[in-house]
């Protein structure tokens, strides 16, 4: 609840009452779940590529962005304390962007289902705030879309990770943009999302970036720069509070790899 009270401070849209630009289109909010540990330029740029998705494709018109930083519970490794993952977020949003924010409400408190993030975004902004104004007074919904990464969506294929009762609340009711991302395949991301294909709108990277949080924590731990992969105020916030230097290495399979590929790179160049 404080949550987005405090966020809206900052955010015109929201301070003005969500007033939306555009009255024969429909207000959506665009709510991105997960580690942001540490937030990079890529989980701002999927913002900014389903903007410009929205504007070139469909006819809503974005009225804000999240980040919803996951609870500690969620123990990933390298999951950084949710103190810390929020601040590095609130740096990222506040000194880059009028219309991004983070809503701490999910990062602290025991681990919080994606189904239940989007309703808490629901509430706030459609019962509590009373959803997008129009210049004559009247009032309409905001409908909250997921915004995620094809590897994240995928996930949603396989067996056991998601709960079938929640996938259908998520797709039917909120839909999802999906940013395709570097080595996850789209086709393979959505294959066995079908039913849910008419709230389902797939973003093309058009600029191939496949940085990640698990290459900046690694490039951390080796002491290589990650300047210019983040935003600088979050660089500076991880090197005044001496963050990721001992992250443990990760126990995920894909994560090793991923680590793993990057280590052969970085030593044939030499650095060690
Ligand atoms: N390079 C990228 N391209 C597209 N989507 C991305 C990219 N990086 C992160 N995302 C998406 O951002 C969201 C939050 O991601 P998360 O915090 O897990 O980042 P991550 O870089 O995948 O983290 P980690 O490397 O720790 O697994 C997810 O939906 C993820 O798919
Ligand atoms: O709600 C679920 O059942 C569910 C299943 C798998 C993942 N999620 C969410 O997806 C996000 C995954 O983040 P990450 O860092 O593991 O890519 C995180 O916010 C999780 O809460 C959610």
């Amino acid at each position: 609840m404080a949550a987005l009270i405090v966020s809206s401070a900052r955010h015109p849209v929201i301070a003005s009452g969500l007033v939306l630009r555009y009255p024969e289109k429909q207000p959506i909010v665009l709510v991105a779940c997960g580690s942001f540990s540490p937030v990079t330029y890529l989980h701002l740029r999927m913002f900014e590529m389903a903007v410009d998705y929205v504007r070139q494709n469909t006819d809503f018109e974005v009225m804000g962005g999240y980040m919803s930083p996951v609870s500690d519970q969620y123990k990933k490794p390298g999951l950084l304390s949710a103190y810390h993952r929020v601040n590095m977020c609130t740096l990222a949003t506040e000194q880059t962007s009028q219309w991004l924010m983070v809503d701490p409400w999910e990062a602290f408190q025991s681990y919080q289902r994606t189904a239940v993030v989007l309703d808490h975004f629901e509430y706030e902004i459609n019962t509590i705030i009373g959803g997008a104004q129009l210049s004559t007074g009247e009032r309409r919904p905001i409908r909250v879309v997921l915004l995620a990464g094809s590897d994240l969506i995928s996930t949603m294929s396989e067996p056991g990770v998601w709960s079938e009762k929640d996938l259908d609340h998520i797709l039917a009711k909120y839909g999802t943009f999906i940013i395709e991302r570097a080595g996850s395949d789209m086709d393979h991301a959505t294959e066995a999302l079908a039913r849910w294909r008419h709230n389902i709108f797939l973003v093309p990277q058009l600029i191939q970036n496949d940085v990640s949080s698990t290459k900046v924590r690694l490039f951390l731990r080796r002491g290589l720069s990650v300047r210019y992969l983040l935003p600088a105020p979050v660089v500076e916030y991880i090197e005044e509070h001496n963050l990721y230097t001992e992250d443990a290495p990760s126990h995920d399979k894909k994560d090793r790899e991923k680590e793993r590929s990057i280590d052969i790179i970085v030593m044939s160049h030499g650095h060690w």
